[in-house]
């Protein structure tokens, strides 16, 4: 059955089609996920020296490599990647597209994952979310981004499954800003592949950097100057990608 729930905006990169692809962005805007930090008092300190170091790093070269373990809740990873293997197990996770509800394109030579959107209801998610509205608000202290919400979603990778080289958004669309990736295999080896590979932001034909999809690594960077690639792995990969956007939550029809 077609879903409507796939609502992710993907932005495919071949390359000197780059200025024609922010048109399929906009037709894709304007119906975000909905999904936003607590609207509960819950709220998880971070270390300052933490923030300082991640802010600093988007800064300088737009992207960085990090190590959640020692800052997210104990048992919150193993919660997640139960989770996800659920919903895997189910097959409740729906064919990722490229573009949003209608426009939905399930194009499989970009992207193979499957996706299932987090909305913040189990426990091991009310705790995510808590740490990225945390997370939200270290950032824009320090850069100013006025990142007003985000959204997640879990994704699953099958074997052979790869996502292309691409930009998460746009410049100048105030939609996503600032992309996470946070990934949930435990013991996620070099011969498993799947790696993500990052791209530099000014020559995005250069790559600069390999990021293995173990249990509690992530990924931080700026979703409209960094492209990147999911490499194909050869096991299941579990992982969930966040965006902290800019604009505004929809309002309900
Ligand atoms: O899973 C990853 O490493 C990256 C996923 C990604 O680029 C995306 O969902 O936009
Ligand atoms: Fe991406």
């Amino acid at each position: 059955m077609q879903s409507n729930n796939a609502k992710a905006v993907i932005v495919p990169l071949p390359d000197p089609l780059l200025a024609s692809a922010s048109e399929q962005l906009d037709r894709a805007a304007g119906t975000g996920a909905g999904v936003s930090g607590p609207s509960g008092a819950a709220t998880m300190p971070l270390a300052e020296e933490w923030l300082d170091s991640l802010a600093e790093g988007l800064g300088e070269k737009g992207w960085l490599e990090l190590d959640l373990n020692d800052y997210l809740p104990a048992g919150l990873l193993p919660a997640l990647a139960n989770e996800v293997a659920i919903l895997h197990q189910t097959e409740a996770m729906a064919r990722a597209g490229i573009g949003r509800g209608t426009d939905l394109v399930k194009d499989r030579s970009v992207r193979r994952d499957r996706i299932a959107w987090l909305e913040g209801f189990t426990e091991a998610q009310a705790m995510l979310f808590t740490f990225l509205d945390a997370l939200r608000d270290g950032l824009n202290r320090r850069l100013f981004l006025n990142l007003k919400r985000f959204e997640a979603h879990y994704a699953t990778y099958q074997p052979g499954d790869f996502y292309k080289r691409h930009l998460d958004s746009f410049r100048g669309r105030a939609s996503r800003v600032v992309s996470l990736v946070l990934y949930l295999n435990e013991n996620w080896g070099l011969e498993d592949g799947g790696e993500l590979r990052v791209f530099d932001s000014q020559d995005h034909q250069q790559a600069v950097g390999m990021v293995r999809p173990t249990a509690g690594r992530a990924v931080l960077f700026l979703s409209e100057e960094v492209p990147h690639e999911v490499l194909p792995a050869n096991r299941t990969r579990f992982s969930i990608a966040c965006w902290f956007r800019q604009d505004e939550v929809p309002l309900p029809l």
